[in-house]
């Protein structure tokens, strides 16, 4: 649109007003919301408590810079860098630079300063007469940086305030422009008068300041604005993120530093900015005469080294570890005593710390015949990895090749990282931490000594590494859902792999927030207490109080969990019972679907699609949980109390007949007094494949099937196992050639029945299928019998059945017949206890609320009957990976691995998904042997090798092996 020149002026003057006192686009606003949105969070109090000590203490010694005049890199780096960013993504290309003249500096750059000490007059003045400058005399006594002087620098920083980056390309646009330099500019002279300013703005002299900006940008605008667009340079918006870059990393010598802002702000080159960034301001590029272009060729290979696809462990967690290491060597006890090579040493071993790690632990290298398992003896095989990895790069980069090898630098520095990287072990921890905590309790630190200065600087890298819980809040529990979704993408790998899944890894059986606290408390806290112990300052102070503090939510989190369960069962059980009490009909639907109350959610959202393969547990008939488990509470508590106490067996009569066609379907044994579980629980996937109970839809069908069940005596109906197909031959054997006997009351039954009554209205299509076929069973009194049940109904497979059927409409009374036959001819078999079975055993560590109603009676599958059919047990034993199989575990382990694993004995390892209460862990090197799996390594490496190894290790293998 065009304007003539009148309008133009007006509205220039007409903004020009509106911007007056905004501070949107500003330096500050743009601070501030990082720092709400991300680390800064200048509001934070704890974290402000140490900012004092962290400045006093951010003052390098010797003749390195303070991490206040630090930011800037060689522009030797740039070449590197993609020829969009390269200009700016130095840091000393910002404004600041230009700034923050020395009385070196030429007048051009000191003229930039004066406008905001006053306006004209000023503007030529020499930094010197400014305070500001005055105040920053020290760091100005270090070497001075050669791009300090660099016309060129000096040009780009000059651009970088020009208000022509803006968008609009309006000289009415500069105002607002102008003070977000000037602003930037003034906070980046003192990380504080920043703070003071995003606290209490009116305290400050902002309109002076603003206005002698304004007026020296406005007429620098007016000379340059017309020649440059953003839309035509978008590369122009690199000289924005540069300024948010410089701004986080002038604050990198803080606890609050957040990695994941410097990540987003640096275009996901957070590892290589920081690192050249505190290699310029520790002074150690001059000192050791290193190229900064092969500094930055260094970075940026460490950089590609890590993956970027892992949640964790990728160069950003290698960025945090890093600063945390630099807030470490800056503090007096550590700072006064290091030498250069130490610093770099360290700083170069908590870059490379994790190179190239696969996001899988070691464990499960070893597990999984890695060569990398096999290269380092199962010992520390990924810090092994790292170390060298950090070695060829450095090798690479070339970066090395200045420094004289006759004093043995070269050697020494690499021997540093080695044994730094390698400390950083978590299995070895203890070892670390005693080591240390005799020097602190014998008070024999001497800080002169060379190998204790090495000592409190591999205690310093693993506090760095297991940090990220001793940050502020909101940092914290990003870094605490990475590595947990990064352990849970390791047990679902162990999951497809057929592999034990690790404890902390199975995402169906913990939570972040119980990991969380067993690592807080006992890995976390220990190593920091002692930390602590040896700098008695505020860093350390601020880090515990935040590791606290931290804990605290973590631990409410899990409080919180465990009451959300618990009003998710009652609630489901409510559910539950609200529907059967609408009515039999209604219940009895075709649907399978339908006989599900609402799952649970809490732990796996539901997906509906999915809800066969894996979520489904209350398969059971609805009238089997109406009459048995839900809809008596009294039953309910009396089952409770009883499980405690020994019960009478009862004996199989009829019982006594109920309106409800409910419980009539779900016919009990009547035990004298009636207290007797009754519920017939039913693994889920027993029910999934076989619609025939779920197709009763009418009452005339279940009266039906009622009158046969009912007649029978006390039964129970349930539905028959349809996978996986049994070893027919021996099954059919061991019925056929066993004579029948009759009735036994104690013992199990186990038969099967065609459901001819069924087939009125299924139609003879149906008639031979699997779904027609049912087990009628006698209700057990004893835990035993229901044990045994349990395992018969999983064990009996639907073929057999079907090839051992007798005639096709069977009478109730040749049912029961061959049924008490079957159970007195089982009843005489002495059995091995089932108890011998360690796979009965497992157990589900944390199985969700829904099937929380089961819960006893898998407790009591492990205290197996003493009478139990051989051939059930037999198969127990043979197809254990699917006869346990619940409708959520995962895949079946094969049964070879099952044998191996099982011989482990371990309770760390939780097969198939499998539940098992842990034992509470009172130690760090329990929760780490929980963790890692160490007992098991040895026998787990004789594993086969698989061929589909996750990504990352099937790139892994690759890598090494070219
Ligand atoms: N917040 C956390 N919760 C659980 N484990 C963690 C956490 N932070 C670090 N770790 C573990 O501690 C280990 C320290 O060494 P790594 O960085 O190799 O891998 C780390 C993770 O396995
Ligand atoms: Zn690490």
């Amino acid at each position: 649109m065009q304007r003539c020149g009148f309008c133009s002026v007006l509205s220039g003057l007409l903004r020009r007003a509106m911007c007056v006192g905004s501070r949107r686009g500003s330096s500050e606003s743009y601070y501030r919301e990082l720092g709400d949105q991300d680390t800064l969070k200048i509001e934070d109090k704890s974290s402000d408590l140490s900012d004092d000590a962290e400045e006093e203490t951010s003052l390098c010694h010797g003749n390195h810079d303070s991490p206040r005049a630090s930011p800037r890199s060689s522009p030797r780096v740039t070449p590197h860098t993609s020829p969009r960013v390269t200009p700016h993504t130095s840091p000393g290309t910002s404004p600041r630079s230009s700034r923050r003249t020395s009385p070196r500096t030429s007048s051009r750059t000191s003229r930039r300063d004066s406008p905001r000490t006053s306006p004209r007059p000023s503007r030529r003045a020499s930094p010197k007469t400014s305070p500001r400058s005055s105040r920053r005399t020290s760091p100005r006594t270090s070497p001075r940086p050669f791009w300090r002087t660099s016309p060129r620098m000096y040009s780009r920083a000059f651009r970088w305030t020009s208000p022509r980056i803006s968008p609009q390309s309006s000289p009415r646009t500069s105002p607002r422009m102008s003070r977000r330099t000037s602003r930037f500019s003034q906070s980046d002279i003192h990380p504080d008068s920043l703070e003071e300013k995003v606290h209490g703005s009116n305290n400050t002299p902002q309109k002076n300041l603003s206005a002698g900006r304004f007026l020296t940008m406005h007429k620098r605008r007016k000379k340059r604005l017309i020649t440059r667009s953003l839309y035509i340079e978008k590369a122009l918006l690199d000289d924005l993120s540069l300024g948010q870059v410089q701004c986080i990393l002038n604050n990198s010598y803080k606890w609050k530093f957040n990695a994941f802002t410097l990540e987003n702000v640096s275009g996901g080159r957070c590892l290589p900015v920081l690192c050249v960034h505190l290699f310029q301001m520790y002074g150690l590029l001059n000192h050791f005469n290193l190229d900064a272009a092969k500094a930055w060729k260094l970075f940026s290979l460490i950089e590609e080294g890590y993956h970027s696809t892992n949640p964790y462990h990728n160069s950003i967690h290698a960025a945090d570890v890093t600063q945390a290491m630099h807030c470490f060597l800056q503090q007096k006890r550590i700072r006064d005593h290091l030498t250069p090579l130490e610093i770099m040493g360290s700083l170069l071993a908590a870059i490379a710390h994790d190179l190239d790690h696969p996001g899988v632990n070691q464990p499960f290298l070893i597990a999984t015949s890695n060569h990398l398992a096999a290269l380092y003896q199962n010992t520390s095989v990924l810090e092994n990895h790292h170390w060298r990895s950090a070695m060829s790069c450095l090798i690479e980069s070339g970066l090395l090749d200045q420094l004289p090898s006759s004093h043995g630098l070269r050697a020494t520095l690499e021997k540093q990282i080695s044994s730094l990287i390698l400390a950083t072990d978590i299995t070895r921890q203890q070892e670390y931490l005693n080591h240390f905590k005799n020097h602190l309790d014998m008070n024999t630190l001497d800080m002169r000594k060379q190998e204790h200065r090495h000592l409190v600087l591999q205690i310093a890298l693993k506090c760095a590494d297991i940090s990220n819980p001793c940050r502020p809040w909101e940092i914290s529990r990003k870094w605490s859902l990475k590595v947990c979704e990064e352990f849970f993408r390791q047990g679902d790998y162990e999951r497809k792999l057929n592999l034990p899944v690790t404890a902390l890894c199975d995402r169906h059986t913990t939570s972040i927030p119980k990991i969380q606290t067993g690592f807080f408390k006992f890995v976390v806290t220990p190593l920091i207490s002692e930390w602590h112990r040896f700098l008695q300052n505020d860093l350390s102070s601020q880090m515990l109080n935040n590791l606290l503090f931290n804990q605290q939510k973590w631990e409410t989190l899990v409080l919180e969990e465990q009451a959300q369960e618990t009003r998710t069962e009652i609630s489901d059980a409510d559910a539950a019972d609200d529907d059967l009490d609408t009515g039999s009909d209604t219940n009895m639907s075709d649907s399978s679907e339908l006989l599900l109350p609402p799952r649970r959610c809490s732990l796996n959202p539901v997906r509906h699609n999915a809800f066969k393969e894996q979520l489904r547990r209350f398969s059971v008939p609805l009238n089997v949980f109406q009459d048995s488990k839900f809809k008596n509470r009294e039953r309910e508590k009396s089952r409770a109390s009883s499980l405690a106490e020994p019960r009478p067996r009862c004996s199989r009569s009829p019982a006594p007949s109920e309106p409800s066609l409910h419980s009539q379907l779900s016919v009990r044994g009547h035990c004298e007094h009636q207290q007797e579980p009754t519920e017939r629980v039913l693994s889920s996937e027993k029910l999934l494949p076989d619609s025939s109970i779920a197709s009763i839809t009418t009452p005339v069908q279940a009266t039906r099937l009622n009158t046969v069940l009912k007649e029978g005596g006390s039964w129970k109906l349930v539905r028959q196992q349809t996978f996986p197909p049994l070893e027919s031959t021996s099954r059919e054997h061991s019925l056929a050639s066993r004579p029948i006997h009759t009735s036994n009351e104690d013992s199990i039954f186990l038969t099967r029945v065609r459901p001819d009554f069924l087939q009125f209205d299924q139609g003879p299509s149906q008639r031979d299928s699997k779904g027609h076929q049912l087990v009628v069973r006698d209700i057990k009194k004893t835990d035993t019998e229901e044990s045994s049940e349990s395992s018969a109904e999983a064990s009996e497979p639907p073929r057999l059945q079907k090839e051992n059927s007798e005639p096709q409409k069977p009478s109730k009374k040749e049912s029961t017949t061959v049924g008490s036959q079957l159970r007195d001819n089982l009843a005489s078999m002495p059995l091995p206890p089932l108890e011998s079975d360690p796979l009965l055993q497992r157990r589900r560590k944390s199985m969700p609320a829904d099937v929380f109603p089961f819960t006893p009676k898998e407790r009591k599958v492990r205290e197996v009957p003493p009478v139990f059919p051989q051939f059930v047990h037999r198969t127990f034993s043979e197809k254990e990976s699917w006869t346990r199989r619940r409708g959520s575990a995962p895949l079946p382990v094969a049964p070879s691995e099952l044998r191996g694993l099982a011989s482990l004995g371990s309770p760390r390892h939780s097969v198939n998904g499998g539940r098992r209460k842990p034992s509470p862990i009172v130690s760090c090197q329990q929760w780490l042997a929980k963790a890692t799996l160490s007992i098991q390594e040895r026998r787990l490496q004789k594993f086969p090798r698989r061929s589909s190894l996750p990504v990352e290790v099937c790139r892994h293998t690759n890598a090494e092996d070219t």
